[in-house]
């Protein structure tokens, strides 16, 4: 039907402390006007102050979530996030190819902000071979890119050559996420498209430790524009204009990494 409401998915984790993984790509797209639907990967015991414990659900129960969805609905954009290890990935994958939820969105989490391992390290070669070739926007941060691609990576030619290693292991789009880099003053994020063209998408870093779920919040942002049929270059620029007003406008939940502020893109930005 051509006039469905957009509908995206999340193939993730969730966080109990409502900052990152599922919680925070439903509220993105919950914020960009359409609506969020997730297939449950793993569940983690979670707070601002770190990762106390997860588990992967049985596949079983994942593959009857993508087939629940499927049967009934009209996905137009998806993305992952935490997929726990090798056989969950392996398994992700399955599904991907089996049913068609338009555009992926790859972000690659392996380690969370507090330092806990999302995707066991044995699971990075499964992503890399598996996962990044079927990705139509691949979200690495620098240290998921360095895995990636087995490269250090120090500098802005740096990040560009590692852009293009993506590109060369299957990834269509990729966006390098600067949020690691030791740069003082500039968030810069570095985008190669699919057909070739490329450019850093910057904006003032914000001084704060409230930088919980900010990958999943560009990813997911991304998954939802796509869903209302932007292209891609205006996904992502639209993404990252809304998560830098997610962080730059802060709100106190919790006592460490802090969530970010979904609702202030709406609000102008501005509180
Ligand atoms: N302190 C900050 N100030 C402004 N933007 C930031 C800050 N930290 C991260 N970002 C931006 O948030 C997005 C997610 O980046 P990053 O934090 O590297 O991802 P991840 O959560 O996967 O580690 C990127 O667009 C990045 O530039
Ligand atoms: C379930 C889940 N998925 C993803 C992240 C990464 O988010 P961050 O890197 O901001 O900690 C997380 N902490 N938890």
């Amino acid at each position: 039907m051509a006039n469905e409401f957009p509908q995206t998915l999340t193939i993730a984790g969730t966080d109990s402390g409502g900052g990152a993984g599922v919680m925070a790509d439903l509220k993105t797209m919950q914020e960009r006007n359409v609506f969020g639907t997730a297939v449950i990967v793993a569940v983690t015991a979670q707070n601002t102050l770190g990762v106390q414990d997860f588990m992967a659900l049985p596949q079983k129960l994942i593959d009857e979530q993508f087939a629940s969805l499927a049967a009934d609905l009209k996905v137009r954009a998806c993305k992952t996030g935490m997929l726990a290890d090798a056989e969950h990935v392996h398994g992700v994958v399955e599904n991907l190819k089996r049913y068609d939820f338009g555009p992926l969105t790859v972000d690659p989490v392996m380690i969370a902000k507090g330092g806990a391992a999302l995707l066991a390290d044995d699971a990075v070669e499964t992503v890399r071979n598996e996962l990044v070739p079927l990705a139509d926007v691949l979200t690495p941060n620098l240290p998921e890119a360095e895995r990636l691609t087995s490269q250090e990576i120090t500098s802005a030619v740096g990040m560009e050559q590692a852009a293009v290693a993506l590109q060369d292991l299957g990834a269509s789009n990729v966006v390098i996420k600067g949020g690691h880099e030791a740069t003082p003053d500039q968030a810069s994020d570095f985008v190669l498209l699919a057909d070739g063209r490329s450019f850093w998408l910057t904006a003032p870093r914000v001084d704060t430790v409230r930088t919980h779920g900010t990958g999943d919040t560009l990813s997911s942002c991304i998954t939802a524009e796509l869903a209302k049929g932007a292209d891609f270059e205006s996904a992502i620029r639209v993404a990252k204009d809304y998560v830098t007003a997610a962080i730059a406008n802060p709100i106190a939940v919790g006592h460490g990494h802090g969530p970010l502020n979904h609702w202030a893109y709406r609000q102008g930005g501005a509180e």
